[in-house]
């Protein structure tokens, strides 16, 4: 272990973040009943230019008006690239409900992207006299965004989250692909006739994770796009999942109950874990720091893997 121990990421639960244009505000009470552990209303790539001021004033609206439950409720404004993201964070933090939990910011490029953003929301926070602190997220979709991942992490001590955002990160780095996240098609190995699909998402997902976990920030898988494909959106989840992502976004209310479903550690798994802590303790007690489990090696590592399964189902369970 280094010297400096890995920070913990907030303890909240992060399974699902439901997103819904901000141009659509019939829809902000179905997201506040749906099952999301996070609501994401949108100012940026799901409202048409014409429609951001009104959009805006929607979202301003209904953070109040609607009783978001526990959710963590987060908004994402526009790039830093646009004439809109100022308007945004003034606009929000002025005028918006201190129910406000964070906002989120799209295509980080490098860390003072959220250096801007930071600074913009604390004098806007005190110029308000705004007694919450406002937490940010990020989306990792652009070539710059995955080439400075880790200085984005390391960023601020308001960011709470960084997702992968496959749209816009494939557009970005020129992959020859429409599809939004998922098996790519053209995407194989060939060996004897055969096909064999990779995932291409794979090494940005990775850096994801790294970064996060070595600054205490939850990694989040990003969208994906085709919602009548179940099994494609699990199977996608399951990879995210066991690369050490904490959930994923719907797209649509359908995805939801399946995201909660990948992310949260089912019955078996969390017997299984709570058994290898177990027979570490018994372990422990005759002295020894490594046991056979059903035939297999546990050890001190094993505590800590165990740990993180137990953690995370005792989390969503409170
Ligand atoms: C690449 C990116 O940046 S992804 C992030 C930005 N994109 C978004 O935010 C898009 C979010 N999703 C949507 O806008 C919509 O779900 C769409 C456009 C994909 C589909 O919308 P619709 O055609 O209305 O969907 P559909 O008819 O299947 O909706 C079924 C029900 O779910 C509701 N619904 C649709 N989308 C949502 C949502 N995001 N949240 C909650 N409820 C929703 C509908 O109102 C409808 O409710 P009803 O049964 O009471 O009538
Ligand atoms: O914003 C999300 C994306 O996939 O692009
Ligand atoms: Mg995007």
């Amino acid at each position: 272990m280094s010297f400096r121990i890995q920070p913990q990421p907030p303890a909240r639960p992060n399974r699902c973040q439901l997103f819904g244009p901000g141009s659509r505000p019939e829809l902000f009470a179905k997201m506040a009943a749906s099952a999301a552990d996070v609501i994401n209303l949108d100012l940026e790539d799901s409202v048409a230019p014409d429609d951001k001021a009104l959009a805006r004033a929607n979202i301003i609206e209904g953070i109040g008006a609607v009783d978001w439950g526990n959710k963590t409720l987060s908004v994402r404004i526009n790039g830093l690239d646009t004439p809109y993201w100022y308007r945004d964070v003034v606009e929000l933090l002025e005028r918006a409900d201190e129910r406000l939990d964070q906002i989120m910011i799209p295509k980080a490029g490098c860390a003072a992207d959220i250096y801007a953003v930071d600074a913009l929301v604390t004098a806007v926070e005190a110029a308000a006299g705004r007694n919450r602190r406002i937490g940010l997220e990020v989306i990792i979709e652009t070539a710059a965004g995955i080439a400075h991942v880790e200085e984005i992490a390391a960023s601020s001590p308001r960011l709470t989250a960084m997702s992968l955002g496959a749209a816009d990160f494939a557009a970005s780095m020129g992959m020859q692909t429409t599809g939004i996240g998922g098996t790519q098609e053209n995407y194989y190995m060939h060996r004897e006739g055969q096909k064999y699909w990779s995932d291409p998402w794979h090494w940005a997902q990775a850096a994801i994770v790294a970064a996060c976990r070595t600054h205490g920030v939850l990694p989040v898988d990003g969208p994906f796009g085709d919602f009548s494909d179940e099994e494609g959106f699990r199977a996608q989840a399951r990879r995210s999942a066991t690369l050490g992502m904490v959930g994923k976004w719907a797209i649509h209310p359908k995805q939801v109950a399946l995201a909660n479903e990948v992310f949260t550690p089912s019955e078996d798994e969390v017997a299984e874990a709570r058994a290898i802590l177990e027979a570490m303790e018994a372990a422990k007690r005759e002295g020894q720091g490594a046991a056979v489990y059903k035939g297999r090696l546990v050890d001190l590592a094993s505590i800590r893997q165990a740990e993180v399964v137990v953690r995370q189902a005792e989390m969503i369970a409170t």
